[in-house]
């Protein structure tokens, strides 16, 4: 089924891999962490999925599915040289998850990555997204992938297998 929200080529797109240290500015200066994923995941988006702000689904070591937002590129407001790919889970944790394994599912499209004069402006943009993010996967096309077998499959040597294979990162 092709639905608008998932006309952008490439998705849904599903991948896993462990979690990573960044710059630390997300909690910090922000007050929005996110969950980054290692050089080997980021290297394995394909070309259809550009650079920008998505949402879906999340799932830290095997825990619940929840929603989150994620940013793709190289943050032009701190002018990183390296892409990233960062995942904010719309759920308080309360504790870091460094080393645990992420899967995600990217649903739908947001926005491109922008500059910002201001860091009060990245963070209510960010906001502004996380509000989007959070609205559209209420949708029931949205809320299918919830329930996607990518959430409930077993990894077995280093892969996720269940019809299709996710490689581990
Ligand atoms: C939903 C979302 C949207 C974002 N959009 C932008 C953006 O448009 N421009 C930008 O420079 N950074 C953007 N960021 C990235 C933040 O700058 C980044 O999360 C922050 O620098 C933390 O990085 P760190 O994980 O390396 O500490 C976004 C982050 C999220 C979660
Ligand atoms: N709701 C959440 N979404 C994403 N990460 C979270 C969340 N709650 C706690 N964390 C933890 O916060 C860590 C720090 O994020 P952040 O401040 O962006 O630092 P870093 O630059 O190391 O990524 C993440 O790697 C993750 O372990
Ligand atoms: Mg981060």
């Amino acid at each position: 089924m092709l639905t608008r929200s998932m006309a952008m080529k490439g998705l849904p797109y599903f991948t896993v891999g462990k979690v990573v240290k960044g710059f630390g500015r997300g909690s910090k200066d922000l007050g929005i962490p996110t969950a980054n994923f290692p050089d080997e995941v980021v290297n394995d988006l394909p070309e259809d999925i550009g650079t920008g702000v998505y949402y879906g689904w999340a799932t830290v070591d095997n825990g619940p599915v929840h929603k989150m937002v994620m940013s793709i590129g190289w943050n032009p407001y701190f002018k990183n040289s390296k892409k990233s790919m960062e995942t904010h889970i719309l759920h308080a944790f309360g504790t870091d998850f460094y080393g645990s394994q992420l899967r995600i599912c990217i649903i739908g499209y947001v926005r491109p990555e922008m500059d910002f004069w201001t860091l009060d402006d990245l963070i209510t943009t960010i906001k502004n997204d996380i509000d989007t993010a959070n609205r559209q996967l209420d949708t029931a096309e949205m809320k299918a992938f919830k329930d996607h077998a990518f959430f409930q499959s077993e990894i077995i040597d280093n892969k996720i297998v269940n019809g299709n294979t996710y490689y581990i990162n």
